[in-house]
């Protein structure tokens, strides 16, 4: 356990300190009347820099063999020189051969990719795979057999006597994760630069939505194919990968935005009609579609699901819920690989069309029939335009439909397309099932002479599996480096940390340089009025005069107190700093609420800090707002008759204050805290186990802030003080802790 010196009553008469562990020493500053103390900032200073592993400690600096340039007691300027001099030589190493391997998981990964793009290609680079659905409850009396999955890359339909073959089939009873194996290769394939399409194809009811979208319980290749992608994002940190979402359904040969809901779709003011363009290098755009730029794979997922429920459904005698349009979800992809600063630009659509129909059979009248003829004729242009590419006619018909003119530069040479045709096991459909079947079939482009010859097929599979060894030689070479590079770079920032270190020992703090922003920051919390300055310190008798005492005290305070802290506080309320390092700003409210929105205010009067009013705000309002704000906002509600307003702008938050309906701008500058990073823990609990739990979690903290404020409330001593410990870790993650 590791051991810090606390002042004890008598401390404060300069007598002998005993070593307790921290642990002891934060019960004691609750339970005891003591303020914060230098020797008490000085031991769990000590810590830290054990914890953190800085050059104090003999373990932490592996390259600094030298016990005595690892003392902890070092202030001997020719050691310290050393040290640094040893960690620079080992960052400089460290970073030269994080480079060499970087330079070659690029080459590493370029031939996994090069093996990919071959083998897609020797796949065909539009394949069609068949999915036959399986019967469904209300299905139970259905003969079984008019549709029937031999093998993996057939279909026979017995009665009509027809075959049809497939690059892959999917039998009744496979599931989500079989279809989503065979479609994961295509989508690693948007990542690496291609354009990819990947349709739902077949008659109404056959099982498209359920391919694509999925349930709760089983996800399908969207809600995958979304996760997928953010998995590879954190996965390869030497490529930095960048997505936003959009989506749109083609309606009777319309185009609707799907991220905007319907009531506000048709106002002029809010959403411009959609139109097609085409930009440079045949480059395809959407004009005024939305676009969201999308953090994580929950956020996109819930976009999609949000789009989803837009579109245009209605009931049908083939679908209760039978989708009327086709749903585009666009996902544009941006990698710049760190390697060789490349950017690379591709686009990912995943498609759930509207259902094939025989209006006859459907007795579709009306609007039904409408809306089935239009989904009908953009079909069959896309089968058209995918068989003109597959027998690679110079002319290919894509002004056929809006389907076709926005998949465009998706459809051609340098891109993979993936139709996933669906067809019903129930006899009553087999008319359906042969129309679809036939329909995947021209697309397949298979049945023009292009069924290859026996030896040919043989020289294929033997391509074939060769191109699979070396793409699974390749992927685990990649891996192999990816671990290494990141173990490099972890050694990396703690090499740095510790040089930080090292070189905030040789400096006075008189001397460490603050910049513009710190030092408004410095000024700004000494001319707060409640803050504590020096001057006013003085003016109140302490048991210990920390500011008179301190090698710290020109440091300037860089943590406000919380606003129920400025209520509470006592005189003897003290705040210290435990570093030597410039200056950091916390939250000085101890509630926070992530979001801002004036109920029907401006973004523009929100934006500049005025005064708002958050107490009525509904969530969805604070979302909006949200979404449209270029910075990230943070409003904190302190208490009903409190709100404080802090925008972030360029120059860093501002925060502006009012109480019981009067403005008090107040000059504080915080540093935004993640979400979740107000850990209060009940003075209960406040046991060995959460302390230690600090510092051991923690092991790259670089800073603590601790504060100790007491309150005139409480039954005993201890319930009536606070102390609050903002942990600062080296990767710029910042932790409050509340006892
Ligand atoms: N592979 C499957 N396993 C289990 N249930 C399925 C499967 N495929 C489809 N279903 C069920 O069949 C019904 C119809 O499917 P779905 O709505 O996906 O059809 P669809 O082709 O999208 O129809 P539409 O074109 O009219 O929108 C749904 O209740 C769905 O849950």
């Amino acid at each position: 356990m590791r051991t810090i010196i606390i002042p004890s009553e008598e401390d404060h008469d300069g007598k002998q300190m005993s070593p307790i562990s921290l642990s002891q020493s934060l019960d004691s500053l609750l339970g005891s009347k003591s303020s914060l103390t230098t020797e008490w900032a000085d031991s769990v200073r000590s810590i830290m820099n054990s914890s953190c592993g800085s050059p104090r400690s003999a373990t932490s600096c592996s390259g600094c063999t030298n016990s005595s340039l690892a003392s902890t007691s070092s202030s001997d300027g020719e050691n310290v020189h050393d040290r640094q001099q040893c960690l620079s030589q080992e960052i400089a190493n460290l970073e030269s051969e994080i480079t060499m391997l970087r330079t070659a998981l690029g080459v590493s990964n370029s031939h996994r990719r090069s093996s990919l793009n071959q083998m897609l290609d020797l796949k065909g680079n539009i394949r069609v795979f068949c999915r036959v659905r399986p019967f469904l409850p209300n299905e139970r009396n259905a003969r079984p057999g008019p549709v029937t999955a031999p093998d993996v890359d057939w279909v026979k339909v017995p009665s009509a006597r027809k075959e049809f073959e497939f690059d892959k089939v999917f039998q009744p009873n496979s599931v989500q994760d079989d279809v989503f194996a065979e479609v994961e290769p295509i989508i690693r394939s948007a990542l690496d630069g291609h354009n990819v399409c990947i349709f739902a194809y077949g008659q109404t009811g056959s099982g498209k939505t359920f391919t694509m979208e999925g349930s709760k319980d089983e996800p399908g290749v969207v809600p995958r194919s979304l996760q997928r992608l953010f998995e590879e994002a954190s996965y390869d940190t030497n490529v930095n990968y960048s997505y936003s979402l959009s989506m749109l359904e083609v309606y009777k040969g319309s185009l609707q935005d799907l991220l905007i809901a319907r009531s506000t779709r048709n106002s002029d003011h809010v959403t411009k009609g959609l139109s097609i363009q085409m930009a440079s290098k045949g480059y395809i755009e959407v004009e005024n579609l939305t676009e969201v730029p999308i953090a994580d794979a929950k956020e996109a997922s819930r976009l999609y699901l949000k789009g989803s429920r837009r579109r245009s459904t209605a009931w049908t005698h083939a679908n209760d819920a039978s989708s009327r349009s086709h749903c585009l979800l666009r996902i544009n992809i941006v990698s710049t690989s760190a390697h060789d600063n490349k950017k690379r630009v591709s686009k990912l659509w995943l498609i759930d069309l509207g259902g094939s129909e025989r209006l006859l059979k459907t007795n579709a009248q009306g609007l039904t029939m409408e809306e089935g003829r239009a989904i009908n004729v953009s079909l069959s242009a896309l089968g058209d335009v995918i068989s003109a590419l597959q027998r690679r006619r110079p002319h290919v018909p894509y002004r056929n439909s809006k389907l076709t003119q926005i998949l465009r530069d998706c459809l051609g040479e340098d891109s993979k397309t993936l139709m996933l045709v669906h067809v019903s096991p129930n006899e009553n459909d087999l008319g359906e099932t042969i129309c679809s079947l036939s329909f995947a079939t021209r697309v397949r482009g298979t049945h023009l002479g292009h069924e290859l010859s026996a030896d040919a097929e043989k020289e294929k599979a033997t391509a074939m599996s060769e191109l699979h060894r070396q793409m699974s030689v390749y992927e685990s070479e990649c891996q192999l480096l990816l671990n290494k590079i990141n173990s490099l770079n972890a050694l990396l920032s703690e090499k740095r940390c510790c040089l930080e270190n090292v070189k905030s020992e040789t400096m006075l703090p008189q001397q460490i340089p603050f910049t513009p922003d710190q030092q408004r920051i410095v000024s700004a919390s000494i001319t707060t009025p409640t803050s504590l300055s020096p001057t006013k310190k003085s003016e109140k008798p302490h048991e210990t005069d920390f500011s008179a005492t301190s090698p710290l005290k020109k440091v300037p305070r860089f943590m406000s107190p919380t606003a129920s802290s400025r209520g509470k506080k006592s005189p003897g309320g003290d705040h210290t700093m435990l570093t030597q390092q410039p200056p950091m700003t916390f939250s000085s409210g101890y509630s926070r609420r992530i979001l801002a929105a004036p109920k029907g205010g401006s973004v523009d009067s929100w934006r500049l800090g005025t005064k708002v009013d958050t107490r009525n705000v509904g969530t969805n309002s604070k979302r909006k707002l949200v979404e449209r704000s270029p910075w990230p906002a943070t409003v904190k509600k302190l208490d009903s008759a409190e709100t404080s307003v802090c925008t972030t702008t360029s120059d860093g938050p501002q925060v502006t204050k009012s109480c019981n309906g009067k403005d008090t701008p107040t000059p504080t500058k915080f540093t935004e805290l993640p979400a979740n990073v107000l850990t209060p823990i009940s003075i209960s609990k406040a046991s060995e186990e959460h302390y230690s739990r600090i510092l051991a979690a923690e092991r790259s903290i670089s800073k603590l802030a601790v504060s100790v404020s007491s309150s005139a409330r409480g039954s005993s001593p201890r319930s009536r003080r606070r102390l609050t410990m903002d942990c600062a870790t080296m990767n710029g993650i910042t932790k409050r802790f509340v006892f």
